[in-house]
């Protein structure tokens, strides 16, 4: 049977993991979601046929599996109020909120429980995440395979074995949908300057990013040997690679991924000191 498994926090992420779970055939009568307004909840409940409730404690209290996904300014305060109603069944606790360390959840929740943290992305909204995801030593191998299972239904999920390491995933995969955003708007202003319809040129940059992903997750070559097949002797691709690496990208993306992964393990330090 399938396990019973409560969102709390109804928003982007758990709509995005509930909506990857009903289309990879999880039973829609094993989930609940929780918001305290439940104008949030009554299109899930008629969208998506699953349970909804308002009050967290009751709806973890027949819950295999919580998946915290609210806020982590507010997560203190959700957890004390269901504090009571978790220690009394010990489900597994999975959290996608970002910068809140696997043992300060634990303690919010009472203690002795075996938690999950995760580090998702925004692509996960469009079933085409990568999540960072850490097992605390209180987590059985069957509940480590039910909350991979769950975050694959919204993309990619690679585990690591210390927990410090989901703040290098933060800067690769994590934070890192705005790098490319970012590459996207430097690369449409580019094409405008170079005389194309401003949003042609956005266009035109999306799917070569979309095709060059899709190349390169397909291909047995590496990124470097796909670069090098792009780059005709003489030719205009290697003038324009030959300004990145001499304007210092890969120095840009070292500095910019360090400061990323700092600024989580500060993030960390100062949600966990609560
Ligand atoms: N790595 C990343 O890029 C991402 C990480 N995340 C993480 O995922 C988590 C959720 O983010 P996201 O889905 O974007 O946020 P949302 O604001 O979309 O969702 C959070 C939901 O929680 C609801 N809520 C507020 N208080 C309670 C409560 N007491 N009980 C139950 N639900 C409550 C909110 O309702 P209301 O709006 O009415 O207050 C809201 O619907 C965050 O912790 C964030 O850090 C999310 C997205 C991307
Ligand atoms: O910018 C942030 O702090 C969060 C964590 C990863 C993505 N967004």
């Amino acid at each position: 049977m399938a396990s019973q498994v409560t969102f709390i926090g109804a928003g982007n992420m758990a709509g995005a993991i509930i909506g990857g779970m009903i289309d990879s055939g999880y039973p829609r009568d094993a989930i609940t979601a929780t918001s305290p307004d439940d104008s949030v909840l009554a299109p899930l409940r008629e969208r998506l046929g699953i349970h909804t409730a308002t009050d967290n404690a009751s709806a973890v209290a027949q819950a295999d599996v919580v998946v915290l996904a609210v806020k982590p300014q507010i997560m203190q305060d959700v957890c004390s109020g269901m504090r009571d109603a978790v220690q009394a069944r010990k489900p597994l606790i999975i959290s996608v909120a970002a910068g809140l360390p696997a043992d300060t959840l634990e303690h919010w929740l009472g203690g002795e429980l075996p938690v999950v943290r995760c580090m998702p992305n925004t692509p996960s909204l469009v079933g085409a995440g990568a999540a960072g995801l850490y097992a605390n030593a209180r987590v059985t191998d069957d509940q480590q395979r039910i909350a991979g299972e769950l975050l694959e239904a919204v993309g990619l999920v690679e585990w690591v074995d210390d927990e410090a390491l989901l703040e290098a995933v933060t800067a690769v995969s994590g934070s890192a949908p705005a790098y490319f955003f970012l590459m996207f708007e430097a690369m449409e202003q580019a094409g405008a300057d170079l005389g194309l319809p401003a949003d042609t040129a956005r266009r035109l940059a999306m799917q070569t990013a979309y095709g060059a992903a899709r190349m390169a997750m397909d291909s047995d070559k590496t990124p470097g040997e796909l670069k090098r097949n792009v780059m005709s002797p003489g030719g205009t691709t290697e003038r324009a690679i030959e300004h990145l690496e001499n304007a210092g990208l890969r120095d840009i993306m070292q500095g910019a991924m360090r400061a990323c992964a700092e600024r989580a393990g500060e993030m960390a330090d100062e949600l966990g000191k609560r």
